[in-house]
């Protein structure tokens, strides 16, 4: 099984919140069939499911932190491994978070072929959340826990993408276009793969 996925396309989505990730991965699944997994919506769903271990997500989440490592990763590679008969690639959205993160994939999992980095302005990002928690009702779409977000994304988040840039794998992508011509940038780097 591990194998499997060792031979899949895995493709990291990074950018800060409110980026637009979630919304170019979609597109990229409708496009490419790839598989989609947010972090954030694995974590969201282990909070719905109102286990113990939810409980204690839902705490660190509501304040913008970041949960402990190994708890993510386990969650990925779980859904990777359930879905890695049928996957040609996987699109791995908000992972890694920190270069410790990335470290710690490669060696349980395997290496990325791309990172898409996802940019926007701060005060873009900021704009688009304050929007997005009128109805999302995300419990860390408030103002108080975005801008905490922001702050934790520039200093744990930002290295990220320096760490896979001297391998060649990044390609920054312009978040601040119309969504339709940031996902014509993003199919470009994924039709360069081979
Ligand atoms: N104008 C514009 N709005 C966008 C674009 N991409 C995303 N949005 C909006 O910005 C909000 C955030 O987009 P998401 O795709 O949820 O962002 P994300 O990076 O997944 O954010 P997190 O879930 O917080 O990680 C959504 O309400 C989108 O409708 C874009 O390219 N242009
Ligand atoms: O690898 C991860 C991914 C997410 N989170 C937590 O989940 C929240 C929401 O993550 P998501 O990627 O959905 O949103 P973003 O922070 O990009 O807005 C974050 O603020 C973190 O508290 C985390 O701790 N580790
Ligand atoms: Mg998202």
């Amino acid at each position: 099984m591990a194998d499997k996925i060792k031979d899949a396309k895995i493709i990291f989505v990074v950018g800060g919140p409110g980026s637009g990730k979630g919304t170019q991965c979609e597109k990229v699944v409708a496009k490419y069939g790839y598989t989609h997994l947010s972090s954030g919506d694995l974590l969201r769903a282990e909070v719905a499911s109102g286990s113990e271990r939810g409980k204690t997500l839902q705490a660190i989440m509501q304040k913008g932190e970041l949960v402990p490592l190994d708890t993510v990763l386990d969650m990925i590679k779980d859904a990777m491994i359930a879905k890695a008969d049928v996957s040609k690639g996987f699109l791995i959205d908000g992972y890694p978070r920190e270069v410790k993160q990335g470290e710690e994939f490669e060696k349980k999992i395997g290496a990325p072929c791309l990172l898409l980095y996802i940019d926007a302005k701060g005060e873009t990002m900021v704009k688009r959340l304050m929007k997005r928690g009128e109805t999302s009702g995300r419990a860390d779409d408030n103002e108080e826990t975005i801008k905490k977000r922001l702050d934790l994304y520039y200093k744990a988040t930002e290295p990220v993408i320096a760490f896979y840039s001297s391998r060649g794998i990044v390609r920054k992508i312009d978040s601040e276009l119309p969504v339709d011509e940031v996902f014509g940038h993003v199919a470009k780097a994924i039709d360069g793969l081979k």
